[in-house]
């Protein structure tokens, strides 16, 4: 029984990550390398993906900054904003990026849809096509609960990417991961 749910999420999110846009994915990773310092965001779910992503970009020896974390900094220009947003309608991120948007920082957006308003002031956009919890007309079937499917997708995808950018060994890696726990 539970494997048979896990052997339907594996086949949706094969299907979903098979249909990216490989040239989105390598602009995505390209705008990362070019960027001073890179700051990532999203609310709930798509927070915590955006959490594990900004982990292993420090493992990568990047600068980078979790929205809303007690240390934050200023963002700037030259810095680079990775909003995650299933919906790109989330109304917290579309103000982050506004304002991001205010101060010249560029603003790259993981969405599900292309014509949402976070993605129409965001500078590029890596757009996984899976299923959110709205359930819109050209979202997949899922057998998952709200955004599962765009969850599970992104922390793929990203893991991908920050594999694709890495340059070190595992052992430097493992000296940058916090020695504090
Ligand atoms: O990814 P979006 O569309 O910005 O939505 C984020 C919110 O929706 C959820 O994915 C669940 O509905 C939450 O985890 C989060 O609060």
């Amino acid at each position: 029984m539970i494997r048979s749910i896990i052997a339907t999420i594996c086949d949706e999110v094969r299907t979903v990550l098979s249909n990216i846009d490989e040239n989105e994915a390598l602009v995505f990773a390209e705008r990362l390398n070019q960027a001073k310092r890179v700051f990532v965001c999203g609310e709930g779910r798509s927070g915590l993906m955006g959490k594990a992503f900004a982990m292993r970009l420090m493992h990568g020896g990047y600068q980078v900054f979790v929205v809303g974390e007690t240390i934050t900094p200023s963002i700037r220009q030259g810095d680079l904003l990775i909003l995650i947003s299933g919906s790109g309608a989330t109304e917290s991120i579309y103000r982050f990026a506004v304002k991001a948007k205010e101060v010249g920082a560029e603003i790259g957006l993981v969405t599900t849809n292309r014509d949402s308003k976070i993605a129409e002031v965001s500078d590029f956009l890596l757009t996984i096509p899976a299923a959110t919890k709205y359930r819109l007309p050209h979202e997949p079937e899922t057998i998952q609960p709200l955004g599962n499917q765009f969850d599970q997708s992104v922390h793929l995808l990203l893991d991908a990417i920050t594999i694709h950018v890495l340059r070190d060994n595992n052992e430097t890696l493992r000296q940058r991961h916090a020695n504090l726990e």
